[in-house]
């Protein structure tokens, strides 16, 4: 809404217009004030003048009489006598001209007088004004002469004038003589043509003794007179300014004498007023009022008037109160009126917020009422809302709680305490940590109370509660801070959850994840965490703990001859066993396939490890049934100790690895400590691995060839190529120390196809050269490792080496581990069909010692089994040996397959393999493997086992004439 106001409101107009008229007024009413001070003031100033000119002349008579006294109390007084007594008279009365003493004389007394002054002033004569000229007098009868003269001078019309024919003379002397008081002369001029300004006082001085009550008897008593020459003009004067009374400037006086009332003296002209004002008022503020004060009085017989006109005086002298009622007048109506106009306008704009805040108002509430029913309609729906939640709550399996500002609950739904099983009162006013005590010490307690603090919300908060009936349950809670409309925090609201099925699930998970599930034993990820624990544990308190990695001798057998049933029975078996070998507090874990791993903590020394070693190698060596047969099983143990300085928990299963495999070295069922001469060995291979990078390109790999004897006729009928590396520093070193390393490192792939080649070629020139003597082609058997076994391009680079050797295909019998099969069983088969396709032959080595089973080597296209030496080693001593390897032998032959004894190093073995149908050996006992050379030699030589199994010395062989 536009604000109007007008520019003058009514209201400061009318103030103005009252203020107006009351500063008119009381301007009006000042000024008249001033008016009547200024008039009585003037009319003081004017009566005061007026009667110190009356005071004056009636002096002037006053001096008259003292000078006429003075004639009546002397009968004669002499010209210097009178002029002595009139001297002081003049002086201190300036305006009185000059006193004289006339004397009425007859003209004889005319010339006594004459003839009296004549001796002191000769020529002098008794002198008349005639014409205005003076002259001797005329003789007339009588004279009225100046016979005295005050002050004398010798100027004619002085002493001795008759002044009898003056026109004014005789009638004053009259008047005087009829009144017998003194008399004034009109006006008369002193000196012709002056003006008419002064007057003549008489007094008659009478002839003593004479009576003077009458007028009759005056004139004739009548001698003389005193007369005094008074200058009007002097007179008032003198008298006004020995009054003080001339310094009024704003006085026009003025004073006539006589019945012509002729002006004689005026002070304070009008035009010297004028100039004296310094501010001029302008006409209509300049009201002057005329005012005068006009007095007529009679001296002696003449009248005299004087009047006194106010002159216009500086306004602010007399106006000033008026002039500053006026101005401030104007100034408060103006004041007033711009005040009441501010006022006016600030009520009319409080009025106008006024009706704008009603305005507003009016709209807020109709807001409002807006609001209202749209809150109303919310509550309505927050009710429906809430009433729906409820129910949802009520048949869910979730709850809903709340917390006040200090973390109590203040509510929680039925639900809870139906799933939980505890009572509503241990929870509803109290916190999580009063009904858990403990609960911030934990971990998760401390992390949500740190929550809580920040007023965070939370999510997925587990925790478990212990029921009434004393089953532990898990709940989860997700909650978020709840502040009202201020802003101000309340507390916390939430939904909870009974989690404990899940929870077991996910035990259950975690239990299969980190347990073997044959035995139910850790497996190698609890392993690590409980190595880490005690390991930890050990730092901690400074002690000491040891592993034990516990490999089970020959378990593989009895898994490929028994089944994995029979197998996994016996794992079982031992892990019970395992179990109760050892403290509660010890861990048992199962590494890998018949692999165990026994961590030993709180065993105070190597002493009681010794105890429980045996303990446990007793516990396992227990015979045990499996498929209806007694077994017995031994194993081999390696002892890492652990010192709490600092060696990785993984380096510990290491070092027992490598006392294991020492422990095996060793022969089976043993166990050995860890010592750091073990490690030594480790880092050999570090040193090995790097001469072994150059050892092909420096062609320090040869060739060793070991005969394969034919059982039943005891010739060669092959050989197998076994390689051997040269070093110029560490001299001969055994495959055993540098195929492992190959393996791992890669570094097979390149040595074994050199193998390859080599063994293809020389075995090639061999054939060739044999041939030409008539001797049956020769196989060679090559070793081929894993590595090279998942080249991709094995096939053809074999097939490369055959074609570009020109060996027979048949002349070559690729040996490989079990361990090859193991991972991807189809793949292998495939690959070893295609190899097969090649026409070379298949042979299994080292069989026993992997993982492969009869069942498997069904499947396989292979052609030869080679039994394990260690199998060998013990069939003269060992029944159970023995009967292992009769059993291979036998099984074998039910696959077709030929069998080759390794390792053979007795005649009793010989015989004993060959007793069992072993179709061929190889070993010691017929020879090592040689160089090239050698073995050439052997072949030219004719060398076979014939001999030796008729224990008949080899005759030395004629040597085969080889072909130039
Ligand atoms: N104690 C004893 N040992 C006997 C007897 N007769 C033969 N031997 C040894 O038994 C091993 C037979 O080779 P293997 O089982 O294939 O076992 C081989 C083979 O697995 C591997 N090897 C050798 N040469 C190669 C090769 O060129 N390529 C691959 N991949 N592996 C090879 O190294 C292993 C060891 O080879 P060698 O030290 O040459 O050891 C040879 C051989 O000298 C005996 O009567 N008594």
């Amino acid at each position: 809404m536009a604000r109007r106001f007008t520019p003058v409101s009514l209201a400061a107009a009318v103030t103005l217009a009252a203020g107006l008229c009351v500063t008119g007024a009381l301007f009006l009413a000042v000024s008249a004030l001033e008016y009547g001070k200024q008039s009585e003031g003037f009319q003081q100033r004017a009566n005061l003048r007026v009667a110190a000119i009356r005071r004056g002349l009636d002096d002037a008579v006053e001096v008259l009489t003292v000078t006429n006294q003075l004639f009546r109390t002397m009968p004669e007084v002499t010209q210097e006598q009178f002029s002595d007594f009139a001297r002081p008279l003049l002086q201190r009365h300036p305006f009185m001209l000059s006193f004289t003493h006339q004397r009425w004389m007859t003209h004889d007394e005319r010339l006594a007088f004459e003839a009296r002054v004549a001796a002191g002033r000769p020529g002098f004569t008794v002198t008349e004004i005639r014409a205005g000229q003076i002259v001797p007098a005329a003789k007339r009868e009588r004279y009225l002469v100046a016979e005295l003269f005050a002050p004398l001078t010798t100027q004619p019309g002085t002493l001795g004038l008759d002044v009898w024919p003056l026109a004014a003379t005789p009638a004053t002397a009259e008047r005087m003589l009829h009144t017998g008081k003194p008399a004034a002369t009109p006006l008369v001029s002193v000196m012709q043509p002056v003006q008419r300004d002064s007057f003549v006082l008489l007094m008659p001085l009478y002839r003593p003794g004479m009576p003077t009550e009458t007028p009759r008897q005056r004139r004739a008593a009548w001698s003389g007179e005193t007369a005094a020459l008074v200058r009007a003009p002097h007179l008032v004067h003198t008298i006004l300014q020995y009054g003080g009374l001339l310094d009024d400037p704003h006085l026009l006086l003025r004073v006539y004498a006589g019945d012509d009332a002729e002006l004689v003296y005026t002070t304070g002209a009008e035009t010297d007023a004028d100039d004296r004002r310094w501010f001029t008022p302008p006409p209509w503020l300049d009201i002057h009022r005329p005012e005068h004060v006009a007095k007529r009085f009679d001296l002696l017989g003449q009248t005299w008037h004087v009047r006194v006109d106010a002159l216009p005086r500086p306004f602010l002298a007399d106006h000033a109160g008026s002039l500053i009622a006026l101005v401030g007048g104007l100034l408060f109506s103006l004041l007033a009126a711009a005040l009441v106009h501010t006022l006016e306008q600030r009520s009319r704009r409080v009025q106008w917020l006024v009706d704008e805040r009603t305005a507003d108002l009016r709209r807020s509430n109709a807001q409002l009422n807006d609001d209202v029913a749209a809150r109303k309609r919310t509550e309505r729906a927050l009710q429906e809302s809430e009433h729906r939640f409820r129910r949802l709550l009520a048949l869910s399996s979730d709850w809903y709680w709340e917390q006040d500002a200090n973390f109590c609950f203040t509510q929680i739904t039925d639900g809870f305490f139906d799933k939980a099983r505890v009572q509503r009162k241990d929870y509803i006013g109290r916190t999580r940590w009063q009904i858990a005590p403990g609960y911030l010490e934990s971990k998760v307690g401390r992390d949500h109370y740190a929550l809580l603090q920040a007023r965070q919300p939370f999510a997925n908060l587990e925790h478990e509660i212990t029921g009434n009936d004393g089953i532990t349950r898990w709940f989860q809670s997700t909650g978020e801070p709840v502040y009202d409309a201020q802003g101000e925090f309340r507390g916390y609201r939430g939904t909870g959850s009974d989690i404990t099925e899940r929870k077991m699930t996910e035990q259950r998970i975690r239990h299969i994840a980190h347990h073997d599930a044959l035995t139910g034993l850790p497996n190698r990820i609890l392993l690590q965490d409980r190595l880490a624990q005690a390991v930890a544990w050990a730092n901690r308190g400074g002690r000491r703990m040891w592993v034990l990695l516990i490999d089970l001798d020959r378990f593989k057998f009895v898994n490929d001859t028994l089944g994995h049933k029979a197998g996994d029975q016996l794992l079982r078996t031992i892990a019970g066993r395992l179990r109760a070998a050892v403290r509660e507090s010890d861990t048992v874990a199962r590494l890998s396939g018949d692999e165990f791993v026994v961590i030993l903590c709180e065993h105070a020394d190597s002493a009681l490890v010794d105890e429980v070693v045996e303990r446990i190698m007793g516990a396992l060596a227990q015979p045990m049934t499996l498929e209806g047969k007694e077994f017995c099983v031994t194993c081999s143990i390696g002892v890492a100790a652990y010192a709490a300085d600092g060696t990785p928990a993984d380096h510990l299963i290491e070092h027992a690895d490598i006392a294991m495999y020492a422990a095996k070295k060793l022969g089976r069922n043993r166990w050995q400590f860890y010592h750091d001469a073990m490690n030594e060995q480790t880092e050999e291979r570090l040193r090995i691995e790097g001469a072994l990078r150059s050892a092909l390109e420096r062609n320090e790999f040869v060739l060793h060839y070991q005969p394969q004897v034919d059982l039943a006729s005891g010739r060669i009928v092959g050989m197998e190529a076994l390689l051997r590396w040269q070093h110029p520093e560490l001299g001969m070193v055994p495959p055993q120390r540098f195929i492992g390393l190959a393996e791992e490192t890669g570094l097979i792939v390149p040595i074994g196809a050199w193998v390859l080649r080599t063994a293809c070629a020389q075995a090639k020139a061999w054939n060739d050269m044999w041939e030409l003597c008539g001797l049956a082609p020769l196989r060679v058997a090559v070793n081929l490792s894993a590595r090279q076994f998942a080249q991709p391009d094995l096939v053809a680079s074999i097939a490369a080496v055959l074609d570009d050797t020109g060996l027979p295909a048949a002349c070559l019998d690729l040996e490989l581990t079990e361990s090859l099969f193991v991972d991807d069983v189809a793949q292998a088969l495939d690959l070893l069909h295609q190899l097969k396709a090649l026409g070379v032959a298949l042979s299994i080595d080292d069989f026993g010692t992997g993982y492969s089973s009869f069942s498997s080597l069904r499947t396989f296209p292979i052609d030869v089994l080679k039994i394990d030496r260690s199998f060998v080693a013990d069939i003269a001593s060992d029944a159970d040996e023995a009967a292992i390897v009769v059993s291979i032998i036998a099984l074998a032959h039910n696959l077709k397959l030929r069998v080759i004894a390794e390792g053979v190093e007795s005649t009793a073995q010989l015989e004993f393999l060959r007793a069992h149908g072993c179709d061929e050996m190889q070993g010691y006992h017929f020879s090592r493997p040689v160089p090239a050379e050698e073995f050439g030699k052997m072949i030219r030589s004719g060398r076979s086992l014939a001999a030796e199994l008729r224990r008949e010395p080899a005759p030395e062989p004629e040597p085969i004439p080889l072909p130039a």
